[in-house]
């Protein structure tokens, strides 16, 4: 049977997801944080689905794409990433991003981040028309389902009173029982069995405490420390020292290839990255140097599942290894992530997701973890179907919202509960 595979219509949808409040190094995270859900419908009606960040920058870049993209078939994803998004570098290059901490900001990263929804949503729909799954249209499966990791958080128990907000029951996790109770919350629920804190939030002394009790509370289970790079060297090679025995990694203890680096050269505990590495222009210095051993890819900025699968080559190429980076997402993002990771031989540890601390999803079935694993699908695209009821509740309280809510700034959100509050200088420690 012959397919009609040309692009016939593109809806673009912007959501605000409730988030509850989770401390990073920048400041907490917004109670509800915005989101893009691209749908591309082939003359056929075959829909197929993609996410991305949706802050008003890359709205602007998404909107005029949309409309160029109609009479394209969802096949041509080459010509796809051919087209001029016309980003205005002056609007990114060397701005701090204020809402993740995701290393460089580059008009091509931006680019990436808005075609990599699309590319998600033209292979999705490639395999819906051809009844495969995702996997099978880049090479095919080589496991049966993806581990991934408990991402935990500092957290408030709540959002500063006054804010609009969801309730959430997590508590808060503000010292290292806190720690402790909230990786068994998230063993119990999801049964992941290695753990990552966020760190940066806290004096390095009492965030090596809490990776201590996470060592005490879960012997032989991987742990990992993230603080965004908020650390000096001097400060990453003690707390490399005092944590070596426990750590399965380092994740970016200090900003840029060159601190890492030389992290890197005082220590045996691997470092992993999401800020250093985060666009092939990266690779060469970092691998050359030995600033970094795991790459943590992320199918948004990297742009798309297609470049995830490059990365990983390369990396192996290299002797590096690879696995997940996770912002705030939803389930078109998880099914994306868990598709293409089924596919990368050499992915030798779970992959990071913030899914457990999204209450709401925009798919019909919530995608579950069991074992601390999500199953791989096998149904047609990415296996997962649209809520619409739920999209249009979500889009409403997006264009409900007068505007402060639909750039993600975890440092204006931090400013609510401190009014004094300012993006720390780094290193911080
Ligand atoms: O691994 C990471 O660096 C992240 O996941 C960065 C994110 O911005 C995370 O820290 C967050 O959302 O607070
Ligand atoms: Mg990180």
């Amino acid at each position: 049977m012959t397919r009609d595979l040309t692009i016939a219509e593109v809806r673009l949808t912007p959501i605000l997801v409730a988030d509850p409040p989770l401390l990073n190094t920048q400041g907490v995270h917004q109670p509800y944080t915005p989101r893009l859900i691209v749908e591309l419908v082939t003359a056929d009606g075959v829909t197929g689905f993609g996410e991305t960040y949706g802050d008003t920058k890359y709205l602007e870049l998404a909107r005029p794409l949309a409309e160029r993209l109609t009479g394209r078939s969802v096949m041509d994803v080459n010509g796809l990433f051919g087209i001029d998004l016309g980003v205005d570098a002056s609007r990114v290059e060397g701005q701090v991003d204020a809402g993740g901490l995701r290393g460089v900001q580059s008009a091509d990263k931006l680019r990436l981040s808005v075609l990599s929804a699309f590319e998600v949503a033209c292979l999705d729909a490639q395999g819906k028309a051809l009844g495969l799954p995702v996997h099978a249209l880049l090479g095919g499966k080589v496991r049966d389902s993806v581990e991934y990791s408990a991402y935990l958080f500092y957290k408030w128990a709540r959002h500063p009173a006054g804010v609009a907000c969801e309730q959430d029951d997590w508590g808060a996790a503000l010292d290292p029982a806190g720690v402790v109770r909230q990786a068994r919350l998230l063993k119990e629920r999801h049964g992941f069995t290695s753990f990552k804190l966020k760190g940066g939030v806290f004096p390095p002394d009492e965030e090596v405490a809490a990776v201590r009790a996470l060592a005490e509370a879960f012997p032989g289970h991987p742990l990992r420390l993230d603080p965004n790079g908020a650390w000096s060297v001097e400060t990453s090679l003690k707390v490399a020292k005092e944590l070596g025995d426990v750590l399965e990694y380092l994740e970016d203890p200090a900003l840029g290839t060159a601190a890492m680096a030389e992290v890197s050269a005082g220590t045996a505990v691997p470092l992993a990255t999401n800020m250093c590495v985060t666009t092939f222009g990266e690779i060469k210095e970092a691998f050359t140097r030995d600033a970094v051993q795991v790459v943590l890819c992320d199918h948004h900025y990297w742009g798309g599942l297609r470049n995830t699968r490059q990365l990983a080559a390369v990396c192996a190429a290299f002797g590096v290894g690879v696995s997940m980076h996770s912002n705030t997402h939803l389930g078109i993002s998880l099914a994306a992530m868990t598709q293409v990771a089924a596919t990368v031989p050499g992915l030798h540890h779970a992959c990071d997701s913030h899914y457990p601390w999204q209450s709401e999803d925009v798919l019909t079935e919530r995608l579950r973890f069991r074992d601390g694993r999500v199953a791989v699908l096998d149904a047609p695209g990415l296996g997962v179907e649209l809520d619409r009821d739920e999209l249009a509740r979500l889009h409403r309280r997006w264009a409900d919202d007068d505007g402060a809510l639909r750039d993600r700034d975890d440092a204006a959100a931090m400013r609510v509960a401190e009014p004094g509050w300012r993006q720390p200088v780094m290193p911080r420690w």
